[in-house]
Parts: C-alpha cells; sequence; structure tokens
C-alpha cells in the first residue's frame, strides 16, 4: 500500500508497481472465479481476468441475448460457461454483477452457494449499504469485498486492450478469512485497474450514484441541453450551437483537460476566453451547488437507491429505459450531433 497525497490530502493507493499481475496470479493461484452476469461490466472484468491468465468462468440466464454475446466472446458452454446456479456452485469467489435490481431477485441462488471461505465480490456498495432495502445480507463466514471500476466496463475493455487502465475503488466489508484483502487486490488488479484506491461501501455507493446523477451524465446532459437551447433560442444554427455546446469539448478541450488540468486547457484557449471562464464558473457553481447538495442528500437518504429498485425490478424497464434513450437521441441536439460526428474527417 502507498501512501500518497492528493493536493494536499494523504490517501492509500495501491499501484501496479507494488502488486504485480504476477503477485495476483499467485494469491488468486486457487480460486475459481465466476462472473454472474453478462451485461455491461461482466464482458469487461470476465475477459481482461481472463487475458491476465486468472481462472474465470460465466454464469448467465441461458436463451438470453449475452448468453449468446458470451458465447461470441469464447465462452464455452458447459466448460467457462454456464447457467447463474451452477457458476455459483462452482466458483471460490463470485463476482456478482447483476444489474443492481436482479441482484434482489437472484440472491437466494447466490446466498445458497456461499459455502464458508468463500468470496462475495461487488462493484457497487448499493446491496449491502441499502441492505434494508435489497434484503441482501451475506454469511459471516464468507468474504465480501469489492471493486468498482471509475468508468464503464466499456472502457474497461478499451483501456486494457491499449495497454491502459481504468481507476477503480476497492473495500472490505467482511475478512471471514484473513484473505479478503489480498483477494481484493489481486481481483482489482487482474480485472485491468489502473491504480486502486481505498474506500468503504457506504462511501462507494454514495459517491457514485451522486457521480453519476451529477456531472458525468445527468448534470451534464442538464448544462448542455440548457446551453444548447438557449442558443437556439436566440438565432444560432444546430451545426453552431452543437458544436459550440458538445463537439468542441469532447474533442478539443476535454483531452487537454484529461492531459493537463483545468488550468492547462484554459491556457490553451485565448485571453479572451480564460478572462470569461475564471468570471463565470464561480457563478455556474453558485448555481448547480444547492442541486448537488438535494442530490446528495436523496442518495444519502435512500431514496435514488429506492428508485431505482422500483423502476428496474419491473419486468418491462429495459422498454421503459429504451424509450427515454430514444426521446434523447432524436431531440434535435443529439440528431444535429449525430451529423456533426459523421462529418468528423476520420469518419469518412
Ligand atoms: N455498467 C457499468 O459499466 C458499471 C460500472 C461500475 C459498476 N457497475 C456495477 O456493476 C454491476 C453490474 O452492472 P451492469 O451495468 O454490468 O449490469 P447490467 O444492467 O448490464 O446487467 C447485467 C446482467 O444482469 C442480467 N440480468 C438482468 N436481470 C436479471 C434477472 N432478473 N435475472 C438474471 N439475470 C438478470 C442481464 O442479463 C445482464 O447480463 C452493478 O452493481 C453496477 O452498479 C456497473
Ligand atoms: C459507468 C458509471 C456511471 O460510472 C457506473 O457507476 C454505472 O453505474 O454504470
Ligand atoms: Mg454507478
Ligand atoms: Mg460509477
Amino acid at each position: 500500500m502507498a501512501v500518497m497525497n492528493f493536493g494536499g490530502v494523504e490517501e492509500n493507493v495501491v499501484t501496479r508497481e507494488e502488486f504485480p499481475l504476477e503477485k495476483a496470479r499467485e494469491v488468486l493461484k486457487n480460486e475459481t472465479i465466476a462472473i454472474i452476469g453478462y451485461g455491461v461490466q461482466g464482458p469487461g472484468q470476465s475477459l481482461n481476468l481472463r487475458d491476465n491468465g486468472f481462472n474465470v468462468i460465466v454464469g448467465q440466464r441461458k436463451e438470453s441475448k449475452t448468453w449468446d454475446k458470451a458465447v461470441a466472446d469464447g465462452w464455452v458452454p458447459g466448460e467457462t460457461l454456464f447457467d447463474i446456479e451452477e457458476a455459483c456452485q462452482k466458483a471460490t469467489i463470485i463476482q456478482y454483477l447483476l444489474s443492481d435490481a436482479a441482484q434482489i431477485e437472484v440472491w437466494p441462488t447466490v446466498k445458497k452457494h456461499l459455502t464458508p471461505g468463500k468470496a462475495l465480490y461487488f462493484s457497487h456498495g448499493f446491496a449491502i449499504t441499502y441492505k434494508e432495502r435489497t434484503g441482501i445480507v451475506p454469511p459471516a463466514d464468507v468474504d465480501v469485498i469489492l471493486v468498482a471500476p471509475k468508468g464503464s466496463g466499456t472502457s474497461l475493455r478499451r483501456m486494457f486492450l491499449q495497454g491502459r487502465g481504468l481507476n477503480s475503488s476497492y473495500a472490505i466489508f467482511q475478512d471471514a478469512t484473513g484473505r479478503a484483502h489480498d483477494r481484493v487486490v489481486a481481483l482489482g488488479i487482474g480485472v485491468g485497474s489502473g491504480y486502486l484506491f481505498e474506500t468503504t461501501f457506504k462511501r462507494e455507493v454514495y459517491s457514485d450514484l451522486t457521480g453519476e446523477r451529477g456531472t458525468l451524465m445527468g448534470a451534464i446532459q442538464g448544462i448542455f441541453a440548457a446551453q444548447y437551447e438557449t442558443l437556439r433560442a436566440n438565432g444560432h444554427t444546430p451545426s453552431e450551437a452543437f458544436n459550440e455546446t458538445v463537439e468542441e469539448l469532447t474533442q478539443s478541450l476535454m483531452p487537454l483537460v484529461a492531459e493537463n488540468g483545468m488550468d492547462w486547457m484554459y491556457a490553451n484557449c485565448s485571453t479572451t476566453a480564460q478572462r470569461g471562464a475564471l468570471d463565470w464558473w464561480k457563478k455556474f457553481r453558485d448555481a448547480s451547488k444547492p442541486v448537488f447538495e438535494e442530490l446528495y442528500s436523496e442518495v444519502a437518504k435512500g431514496n435514488e437507491a429506492q428508485r431505482s429498485i422500483d423502476t428496474n425490478s419491473k419486468p418491462d424497464y429495459r422498454k421503459g429505459l429504451e424509450e427515454e434513450l430514444k426521446e434523447l437521441r432524436e431531440s434535435e441536439m443529439w440528431q444535429a450531433g449525430m451529423v456533426v460526428r459523421k462529418l468528423r474527417p476520420e469518419n469518412n
């Protein structure tokens, strides 16, 4: 464990230098890791683990689209691909990567196979933190651990294939075997994490639910829409409004932020832009802060978790989500975006 200074605050992190892949392989050499669920995280984590040389199997509902996807990805029915129950039975480590709502429904099957000494792994603090709502209470004689990649499973896989790594947090809720720490860190390295930072199940779920509803997904769409609509209402064309709201951000400015921070991006813009941005950013912060405070409070009260459980447990929840995604896709802003993307020279 390395102690690193993050802007004046010291934190424990695990890097690949101090916990190399060979060490992870040694720690997990006698384990059978079952990835339960093959949605978004399932493929990313299982394929990275497999390519990294671990003993991995997949458990997935038969006769589903994602079963077929697992077969297409090289998982072999009866050898490395099983139904959920059989995979749980064979596993020494169960990576529970069903959707958070589905974890509630399938829990009795998983629980049945949590025999002493096994490990139950999550990629979200949801099930355990909101246990009064999920009913997920693991037996006392298994390790309960978490590795939460801070990004999409699609990116986890893509970055792995590019020789990069997506950062993850890790946590131990229950150490029944005395091996929980080594197990969780080895799994974190094995799934392709860049570095690992310490958290708890509760802090992971509170920050994650806030982040995805906030700047990562909800707030960003909100602020894009507000600016785009303002430009359009004032007579700007869709092309101009989209370029000035989204395309320039993703293609030109965010790569500079990713490379070297916000001040570096600012420094590579005109002094006119710098003056304006430095004058206006605090106004945007002050306007949105109350919304973030409300959001965090809803997360901490469990209301966001309950809404997710209630809506995503419905049999037709995907249809509802897809309809709302379609509405976004068909909005003028994102239709304009589709044309703008097509016009990128690299897409011609
Ligand atoms: N999506 C991400 O990139 C991401 C990132 C970090 C953490 N997480 C966490 O990882 C976990 C998995 O998330 P995901 O987005 O990969 O899940 P998902 O929504 O893609 O679903 C995963 C699998 O659950 C299966 N499933 C759904 N309902 C089921 C049911 N009733 N019975 C049996 N199987 C069912 C689906 O077939 C699918 O294979 C969650 O805890 C999530 O919060 C996800
Ligand atoms: C990819 C995200 C948004 O970071 C994850 O938290 C999720 O729930 O999908
Ligand atoms: Mg999340
Ligand atoms: Mg997240």
